[in-house]
């Protein structure tokens, strides 16, 4: 159900409107401006449409798995299918329902999507829908504000864009020089107005010089750091909408504009000052949660988690994640469309794809205890607020036999986790103290205690093989896991907690290696009272914007002006020049052309000239007087050409009006 429009600022709405209109929109602004909550209504409007048109779908994703969850959407890995993406655009083009039956893509986070990525996927789009434009013509929404954080340089950035072979490392990549044949004149230009591509680091893959297998004609610039810098981006033709109003820093204006500066990469001296002064504990809130400590680094969140769980009495449970990745042999299906055979697990490796479950939100080992601060993983009951991202405190652990859980489970969660306990009981996260059942925590989010039970976190990919007729064989590639979904609360990287509005935080700026990363760690509270700056001496070397993201936004903050239209067509006035200056004196010279108020004695009348052409003028005091010169064309150009000239000859001049 769409909520009402008026919620929705006025560049919000205009959003949205290019939505409904079809256009492909890149959503922008600074951090706290509401472009997730501005996405959420463009996902419930567009899901609302798709289902009363009874076809199409909208894949909501973002980069990370803690931005997909804060718009209750996937990864983009896990929906373009491209596991931990170290397959083939081949490969990977054999997802064609989900390519055709997509009509619309939504990007959160744009900022941390990595450019090969971008390129791979607007390449896979265009092969699997055989269309030319990027992402084969999908209605495109992409969201996010490229000050914030940088893509992470994961395991799809050293494969190639055109056909994923993998990549040689760094030191031995071999770039093509200007003079290459295949480097046209335009592609090796092209850094000019790419936002800061380096015009020596175009490269082709590996794979175009190996005989043995199908040759790859991809060139691509390895200097690109973000999506924008992408060939495919300009072709995408996004209409941009920059967002201006602070909701989240609503009601302290004056540290928006701080921010507004750091984002920027400047820290006045007056900010400085400022900053000085959030040395100090935050102030207090309602809440009975601990401020939150964003830190720069994991092993920084890992010390002041486990340091904290330390402090609290009483023992704690170890849970350790179930990780399966196996290979499916499934679905025949028979010539007269009577049956599905299921079908055999073939290969099942506990360590296949490390990468997958690296990247998972779940950790692989998860310790709790009574009192301890935890953060949810995943989306349990939206009206209650148990959502990805809710904060809250252990009040217990309730232990749980499998009979009990897949009742209980059944009744709390829609989920298809009951399917998998159904086939087998084995698959269950692990604790360290076995006993009578299974510990399930049972957290208090502020309102009333929940218990938390395992869930699955899974990535499936089909590799679909059509035969003959109505006859098809289909094999599954599966990965998932199933852990508890809590995590330790009392401490995040910055790169968690970008996307997230915190009700209070204390900032460890230790050793930033990233732009924008101070950025998203400053801007996370509603009110700078609720931020403690806790080591203030990193600030002024800790904020810093890279050099192609300004480009670009400037670049789009005002665009360069490549067309001079008339609206409209009018009889307009000529320009007017007014002067002030003494009876028969030159009042201007520049070469030849002078301009001086002379006296028509028989007329009684002031007359002027200038380069020939004569008017009237009028005296204003006596010995002087003003002349309007309404000019032609040719003298308009001559006199905005030397106006500044004019300016310091005459001084009194008036007013010069076009
Ligand atoms: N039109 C609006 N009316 C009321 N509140 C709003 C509006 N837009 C955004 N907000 C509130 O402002 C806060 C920040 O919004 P949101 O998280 O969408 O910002 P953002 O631009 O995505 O931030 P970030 O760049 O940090 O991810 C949220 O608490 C949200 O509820």
């Amino acid at each position: 159900m769409l909520r009402p429009r008026n919620k929705l600022d006025e560049a919000q709405r205009r959003a949205l409107e290019h939505v409904k209109q079809g256009h492909n929109v890149f959503l922008t602004g600074e951090a706290g401006t509401g472009k997730s909550y501005a996405l959420r209504y463009i996902i419930r409007y567009l899901k609302y449409k798709y289902w009363k048109e009874g076809s199409g779908s909208v894949g909501v994703t973002a980069p990370t798995g803690v931005a997909a969850h804060n718009i209750a959407g996937r990864t983009l890995h896990s929906w373009a299918g491209i596991g931990p993406g170290d397959g083939t655009i081949d490969e990977y083009s054999k997802r064609l329902g989900l390519w055709r039956e997509t009509k619309v893509l939504i990007v959160d986070e744009i900022s941390m999507v990595h450019p090969a990525l971008f390129d791979m996927l607007a390449e896979i789009g265009r092969r699997v829908r055989k269309d030319p434009r990027p992402f084969g013509g999908i209605q495109l929404i992409f969201c996010g504000d490229f000050y914030q954080l940088p893509p992470i340089d994961n395991q799809v950035a050293r494969n190639c864009p055109g056909c994923g072979q993998r990549l040689v490392t760094e030191g031995h990549r071999r770039y093509l020089s200007p003079s290459n044949p295949h480097l046209t004149d335009i592609l090796y230009k092209r850094h000019m107005y790419s936002y800061g591509l380096d015009p020596t680091r175009w490269l082709r893959c590996a794979n175009h010089l190996d005989w043995r297998r199908a040759t790859c004609d991809f060139l691509w610039n390895d200097s690109a750091k973000y999506a924008f810098q992408t060939t495919s981006w300009p072709q995408c033709k996004l209409k941009a909408v920059s967002l201006k109003i602070p909701h989240r820093h609503e009601g302290d204006e004056g540290w928006f504009h701080m921010l507004s500066e750091i984002r920027r990469g400047i820290v006045s001296p007056t900010t400085l000052e400022y900053l000085k002064t959030l040395d100090r504990a935050p102030a207090a809130n309602n809440s009975s949660l601990d401020p939150v400590l964003l830190h720069t680094r994991r092993e920084g969140v890992a010390f002041e988690n486990t340091r904290k769980l330390a402090q609290l009495p009483g023992s704690s449970y170890n849970y350790f994640a179930m990780d399966v990745a196996r290979h499916i042999k499934i679905l025949c299906y028979q010539g007269d469309g009577s049956s599905w055979e299921e079908g055999k697990v073939v290969t099942t490796s506990d360590t296949k794809s490390r990468g997958f479950f690296d990247g998972l939100q779940t950790a692989s080992q998860v310790q709790l205890k009574v009192g301890a601060q935890v953060m949810l993983l995943w989306n349990l009951n939206q009206r209650r607020g148990l959502v990805n991202g809710a904060k809250g405190k252990i009040v217990g652990f309730r232990r749980c036999q499998y009979v009990q859980y897949r009742k209980e489970s059944k009744a709390a969660h829609d989920t298809d986790m009951q399917l998998y306990f159904e086939r087998s009981a084995k698959y269950f996260p692990s604790v360290d103290e076995p006993g009578d059942g299974f510990p399930i925590p049972i957290v208090d989010f502020g309102k009333g205690p929940v218990p938390i039970f395992p869930y699955r976190e899974a990535q499936v990919f089909e590799n679909v093989k059509y035969l003959s007729g109505l006859r098809r064989f289909a094999s599954r590639n599966e990965m998932f896991r199933i852990q508890v979904p809590l995590v330790l609360a009392w401490a995040f990287t910055i790169h968690k907690a970008q996307g997230q509005t915190l009700d209070s935080a204390k900032l460890n700026l230790d050793r930033p290696f990233v732009p924008g990363q101070a950025y998203v760690g400053l801007s996370r509270t509603r009110v700078s009272q609720n931020l403690q700056i806790l080591n203030y001496d990193s600030i002024p070397h800790g904020v810093f914007a890279a050099d192609e993201v300004f480009k670009f936004s400037n670049r789009l903050e005002n665009p360069p002006v490549s067309k001079i239209s008339v609206l409209r067509r009018r009889r307009r006035p000529r320009p007017l020049l007014a002067l002030r200056g003494v009876r028969g004196r030159s009042i201007w010279r520049y070469g030849q052309t002078s301009l001086k108020i002379i006296q028509n004695s028989r007329r009684g009348l002031f007359r002027w000239r200038l380069a020939g052409g004569i008017g009237r003028c009028r005296t204003v005091t006596p010995g002087r007087s003003q002349v309007l010169v309404r000019l032609t064309a040719g003298m308009t150009k001559l006199l905005s050409n030397r106006l500044d000239g004019l300016k310091t000859l005459v001084p009194s001049i008036l007013r010069y009006f076009f």
